[in-house]
């Protein structure tokens, strides 16, 4: 079948011409050891993005049939002979067993992807951990971040971002392609030593919510005890009037809204604060206080708990007509109009007090949606995805400026070039803004980990180097 043969060779050498980056990982062999939850969604994911898979399990035989009919389920020792690198999804308790295999494993690269179950409950993170039971191997931490469920899912939505550290770069650069080819937003966090941060971001995540939610608790609390006194309590003690009805509905529609614009404040405060604190030391580059630092990363939760508030209020608002004492009430004013003799209890100024007043209610409702749902984190990718097409925008701007040139420049000094024209710094390369960052796949990729390598002075050194020497090039 010589039709056949040629066939493979030819596709995948236009391959390697188009994207040389790119060819490197795809189609390679990966290796998988365990077989559970991660290990499936992982598997999965690796063979739709192109790659060969090969699981190591302990029982192949067992669970065979839950892979992906491309994945090839061997034993661990053969698994582990068929690749370099290798995806450990084990439970660290679990590390020490695989100790039989450190002959075969020496050499190669192991991914470690596991979480702890308490942030620092362990002395050394479980990477570094893994890196002393295998000292002949090169340990990269990464994709704890993402769940087994983003990974079947695909990358679409929800947390794109893959933190990888490891001492050594050329294994830290292997993972960031795989991770790329995968769909995901490698993030170089550096040296093995970060593995303990990367591991704990999973369980900041809930935690983050703890301290707004009890904020939002506490001041629901006083809210609530204020407008009981207010509205219950007093009107009883002075004038023995029974208004307990009010306790489940109105007490608390007055309350919510309370609430929700103490949150909101509370969101705008800490950015204020920060500005003045940065306006007091006159720089960006001080540290500011521990307080002011947690609020500040704070503020998203704050402000959609502010939101939830604010949406319950405009419920109990809509409900508060359908109640028995509503419908009393009207009938007993009603009656008591009748007797009085009056034909017409229509007031002007209380008509238009009340649609202003529920008009605004909705406006600022509408808003505090709209603030709401731009902090989605699906719905926030997508803006900077906008924002990067805009900052591509000026990019091709700068491109047309550049074209009037003596000769063209390679994508590479045309983000030295741009960088130049938008007067960005060496902080804005090395800020993971992603706009900026994503601009040109190739650019990025090269000069960031060219200047992410090096000392902040040096990189600041070598960056105005380059800049200057392009200038005289092309004549800016
Ligand atoms: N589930 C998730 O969403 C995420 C999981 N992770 C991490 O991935 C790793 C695996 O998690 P997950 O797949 O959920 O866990 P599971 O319990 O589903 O799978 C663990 C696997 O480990 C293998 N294993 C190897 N040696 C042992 C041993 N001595 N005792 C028991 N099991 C062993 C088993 O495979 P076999 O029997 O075939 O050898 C088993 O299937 C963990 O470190 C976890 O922290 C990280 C991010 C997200
Ligand atoms: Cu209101």
């Amino acid at each position: 079948m010589p039709g056949g043969d040629m066939a493979e060779p030819l596709l995948s050498r236009r391959n390697m011409e188009s994207n040389p980056e790119l060819s490197l990982p795809a189609g390679r062999t990966l290796g998988i050891l365990g077989s559970g939850d991660f290990a499936r969604s992982l598997a999965t994911r690796l063979v739709y993005s192109g790659f060969k898979v090969v699981v190591g399990s302990r029982n192949p035989k067992r669970c065979a049939g839950l892979f992906p009919s491309a994945a090839e389920v061997t034993v661990q020792a053969d698994a582990v002979k068929k690749t370099d690198v290798i995806f450990v999804a084990v439970f660290r308790e679990h590390y020490s067993t695989l100790c039989d295999l450190s002959d075969v494993l020496a050499g190669k690269i192991l991914v470690d992807v596991s979480n702890n179950t308490e942030i620092n409950y362990h002395k050394e993170s479980n990477a570094e951990y893994l890196a002393s039971l295998f000292p002949a191997c090169t340990v990269v931490k990464g994709f704890n971040v993402i769940s087994a469920w983003t990974l079947q899912s695909g990358p679409r939505d929800g947390n794109k971002q893959v933190l990888i550290c490891c001492d050594n770069p050329e294994a830290r650069r292997t993972v960031a392609e795989i991770a790329q080819v995968m769909g995901f937003t490698p993030v170089d966090m550096g040296s093995l030593s970060s593995a303990c941060e990367i591991e704990n971001i999973p369980l900041r995540l809930l935690p983050a919510w703890k301290i707004p939610v009890f904020l939002a608790l506490g001041l629901f609390l006083c809210f609530y005890t204020y407008n009981f006194i207010r509205q219950v309590l007093h009107p009883y003690i002075r004038e023995q009037k029974n208004k307990f009805y009010k306790i489940p509905v109105e007490v608390v529609n007055s309350t919510l809204p309370c609430v929700a614009y103490v949150m909101l404040s509370l969101v705008y405060l800490p950015g204020v604060l920060a500005v003045s604190f940065q306006l007091y030391y006159g720089t960006k580059y001080r540290r500011f206080p521990d307080w002011l630092d947690q609020w500040l990363q704070h503020r998203k939760q704050i402000g959609l708990l502010s939101f939830f508030c604010a949406a319950l209020h405009a419920v109990y608002s809509l409900c508060l007509p359908m109640r028995r004492s509503h419908r009393y009430q009207i009938i007993n004013t009603a009656v008591k109009q009748v007797m009085e003799k009056k034909t017409d209890a229509w007031i002007e100024e209380e008509v238009w007090r009340m649609e202003i007043y529920v008009s605004f209610g909705i406006m600022a409702l509408g808003l505090l949606s709209l603030l709401a749902i731009t902090s989605l984190p699906s719905i926030a990718n997508n803006l900077n995805w906008r924002e990067f097409s805009f900052i591509q925008a000026e990019f091709d701007k700068a491109a047309e400026e550049v074209k009037q040139l003596k000769s063209q420049p390679t994508d590479e000094e045309m983000l030295y070039i741009y960088s130049h024209f938008k007067q960005a710094t060496v902080g804005d390369i090395n800020t993971e803004r992603p706009g900026f960052l994503d601009f040109k796949g190739k650019a990025k990729w090269d000069s960031w980990n060219a200047l992410k390598g090096m000392a902040k002075e040096d990189a600041m050194k070598a960056y105005i180097a380059k800049v200057e020497e392009l200038k005289g090039k092309y004549g800016i």
